[in-house]
């Protein structure tokens, strides 16, 4: 064994908004990979869509060049990890990549619930974790408080602990010589066969999906004759490079370092995350551990609103799963809607990228209906099926079972009572109680992963005015008592408003839910009436009255630009309409469901 002592590998982990990208900014000015006019726009988070949530949601890697202290030249090779709990295998993969990782935590908010998860999941890896308390210049900040916090909690050294802020430079060249002091150079051995870890990829219209690799062991050069080891598919190098953020060609990269190879592949599912390149010849006979697929835990129906877009739409998801590996599909009709498309995302956030990015960059206006788990139904014959759509739910069932997660809580001890009761709402199994610090705490519940998808982060947040933070992870499956509860518009079942509820809350929701459809539904020329039922049995009804005047009375005499005018905003709004029967159901309709409680 080898090291390659002037290489440092390293992530950045930190609850959202804890300073993370603008941390790595800096550090990408401060070792002149940028001039401050290029850190204009924060670079490492690339898509406009994370600019605007100010969320990173994919990893980057970028190379360094570092004069430390000591005289030397080093190479720091930055990953970045999401800051979300829907991408936390994509962050155990970054993690897998790094011998070291830089722990920001905002002075004035302290230790939060990601931070936690993702420091556990950081000594998991053995990193060497070098403890950052950042924002010291905010007016708020408590330093000596979260240091003690990391102490009490995390059991890291206070003497450990820089103190800094992004915002002003403070402590950054500090952060730079600890990296390359604390943080040890890669282990390597570069006579074994090639063994390279695939952490991201992005597609390329040009060079097809460049997976973003750590070389574990061997090299990699251009022409050689690469295997993905989980599918087997054979690929040539054409190139190899680093991102100093711009990317870069370089001749080979080597045990130890990271850095991205471009070889053809036509998509990004050839480069999973967590997959293993070796050669062909020669190559290695065991990947390296922790590689798996990456499973859909939310679905939800995408129909155009215009059925002529159907082929749009099918291309336009086709082209997002070359970026988005974790992305799945397959064709769905429904009686209400017609013809559109399943989708299958890792969580909320996750989903409503996509449909941002679908409504965005292509255009596409979407009926979305409500989001859904995956079920696991045992049929009065034995049989255990996947349901992920409440349509497909079959009408004997003996059992059905639903994910649960588990989630922590942190909150101050103010909120305990209310972050309580809405866990008991939400039908949570109380786990256990431990005090952070004398006034923080930390909860854990079991709950079922449909209530959270819903509005469990909204109404923890406002419950407890924001400070509560919220991390979970999925456990297990769990027979839960379920049914479906299904809509009827004007005497017919729209199939896309069916969802899948617990039997006690069955009432409540069919009455809430037909109350909500009531506010929605626009009045038409006839009475409509909304009905609630589990099979047979209708558990609620309202009626949505007629409208006797047409919008056309309002205007006088023969004013006819008037008149198109009105007929041109009434089309506008109508964009967002789908004709189910002869009635007209606005989009916010099939989300309704969410807004309920
Ligand atoms: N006052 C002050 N503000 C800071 C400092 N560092 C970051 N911020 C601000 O905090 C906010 C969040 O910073 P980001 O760097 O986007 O946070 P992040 O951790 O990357 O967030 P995610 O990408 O969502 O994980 C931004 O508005 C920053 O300008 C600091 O040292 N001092």
């Amino acid at each position: 064994m080898d090291r390659q002592e002037s290489i440092r590998n390293f992530c950045i982990i930190a609850h959202i908004d804890h300073g993370k990208s603008t941390l790595a900014d800096r550090m990408l000015e401060r070792t002149g990979a940028l001039t401050e006019r290029e850190m204009s726009a924060q670079v490492l988070d690339q898509m406009d869509l994370e600019r605007e949530r100010g969320i990173t949601i994919k990893l980057q890697a970028v190379r360094l060049k570092y004069s430390a202290s000591d005289g030397e030249q080093y190479q720091l090779n930055l990953i970045d990890t999401p800051g979300h709990v829907d991408f936390s295998y994509e962050v155990s993969r970054s993690l897998a990549a790094c011998e070291g990782a830089l722990l920001v935590v905002d002075a004035a908010q302290g230790i939060q619930a990601q931070t936690l998860a993702n420091v556990y999941l950081a000594l998991e890896h053995d990193l060497e974790i070098i403890p950052v308390v950042n924002k010291i210049d905010l007016p708020s900040a408590n330093p000596e408080a979260v240091i003690k916090e990391l102490e009490d909690i995390i059991g890291i050294n206070g003497d450990e602990v820089i103190l800094a802020s992004a915002k002003t430079g403070e402590g950054i060249g500090e952060i730079l010589d600890a990296i390359v002091e604390r943080i040890p150079s890669p282990a390597v051995d570069s006579n074994k066969p090639l063994r390279a870890l695939i952490f991201d990829s992005h597609f390329d219209s040009y060079k097809g999906a460049i997976p973003y690799i750590r070389v574990v062991d061997g090299r990699v050069k251009k022409g050689m004759e690469i295997k993905m080891m989980s599918s087997g598919r054979v690929f040539e190098v054409n190139e190899v490079g680093v991102f100093t953020p711009a990317m870069k060609m370089v001749d080979t990269l080597s045990a130890g370092e990271v850095g991205f190879l471009s070889a053809s592949c036509k998509e990004v599912r050839d480069t999973r995350v967590g997959d293993t390149i070796t050669t062909v010849k020669n190559g290695a006979d065991k990947p390296l551990p922790g590689y798996r697929k990456a499973t859909p835990m939310v679905f939800c129906g995408l129909f155009p609103v215009d059925s002529n877009d159907y082929e749009d739409l099918r291309d336009a998801l086709d082209r997002l799963q070359l970026n988005d590996a974790s992305l799945v599909f397959e064709p769905e009709t429904s009686v209400a809607l017609g013809f559109g498309f399943r989708c299958g995302f890792l969580g909320m956030l996750h989903m409503e990228i996509v449909q941002e990015r679908l409504e965005r960059e292509y255009k596409i206006n979407l009926i979305t209906t409500a989001p859904n788990v995956i079920y696991e139904v045992t049929t009065p014959n034995n049989e255990v099926l996947n349901i992920d759509n409440p349509t497909n739910l079959p009408a004997e069932v003996e059992k059905i079972a639903e994910p649960f997660v588990k989630a922590t809580v942190m909150v101050p001890d103010d909120y305990v009572g209310p972050v309580m009761e809405l866990c008991q709402e939400k039908r949570g199994r109380y786990e256990t109680m431990e005090y952070l610090s004398e006034l923080r705490v930390i909860l854990t519940y079991y709950l079922p992963l449909s209530e959270i998808i819903y509005d469990f982060y909204d109404q923890l947040k406002s419950r407890t005015r924001g400070y509560a933070s919220l991390d979970y992870e999925l456990t297990a499956y769990r027979e839960s008592n379920l049914v479906k509860l299904d809509i009827l518009i004007n005497g017919e079942v729209v199939d896309a408003l069916s969802c899948i509820v617990h039997r006690d809350k069955a009432y409540y929701r069919g009455r809430n839910l037909t109350s909500k459809l009531k506010e929605l539904i626009p009045r038409q020329m006839f009475e409509i009436p909304i009905q609630a039922a589990i099979g047979n049995k209708v558990i609620a009804r309202v009626t949505v009255k007629a409208l006797r005047k047409n919008v056309l009375d309002k205007c006088y005499g023969g004013d006819i630009t008037r008149k198109k005018k009105l007929l041109e905003k009434q089309k506008e709004g109508k964009k967002r309409m789908k004709q189910v029967g002869n009635v007209e159901i606005p989009q916010e309709a099939f989300m309704a469901v969410l807004s309920i409680d």
